[in-house]
């Protein structure tokens, strides 16, 4: 049987972004600028017969608050490994960091209060 756990965070943080659309668009999206963004996180698996869990939702949302706090309130230019400060990049930034500590991970979903979403799913 298998299971699917999920678990959100929220964060805040600034960036810019250097894109090919019009002049002005492209000027503004340079200028530093902020989003709320929420990212959730889901994990596959099967139940451990001692436990009957997949995964401790205690261990993930530890996880999630160490990540949350490389990111939220951060300028995501600098964020060290992130690259271009996209959602796509932030889903895996967060999938890799996640991974590390719980390897049943199966996706990561980072949205935006404008309603952009990106989904980063490895294995489909
Ligand atoms: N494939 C992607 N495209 C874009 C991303 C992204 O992460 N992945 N990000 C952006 C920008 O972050 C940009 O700030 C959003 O720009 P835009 O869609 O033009 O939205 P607005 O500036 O009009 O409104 P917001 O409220 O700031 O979202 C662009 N593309
Ligand atoms: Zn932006």
């Amino acid at each position: 049987m298998m299971f699917e756990l999920s678990q959100t965070f929220s964060f805040d943080a600034a960036h810019t972004l250097k894109r090919h659309v019009s002049p002005e668009e492209a000027a503004g999206s340079r200028r530093i600028h902020g989003h709320t963004y929420t990212a959730e996180v889901t994990v596959r698996g099967e139940r451990q017969p001692e436990s009957g869990m997949v995964v401790d939702l205690a261990v993930l949302r530890e996880v999630l608050a160490e990540i949350r706090s490389q990111l939220d309130h951060h300028f995501l230019d600098e964020v060290a490994g992130l690259g271009a400060p996209t959602l796509e990049n932030l889903s895996v930034f967060i999938h890799d960091h996640v991974q590390r500590r719980i390897p049943q991970v199966s996706s990561v979903a980072v949205s935006r209060a404008a309603g952009d979403r990106c989904v980063y799913r490895p294995q489909a």
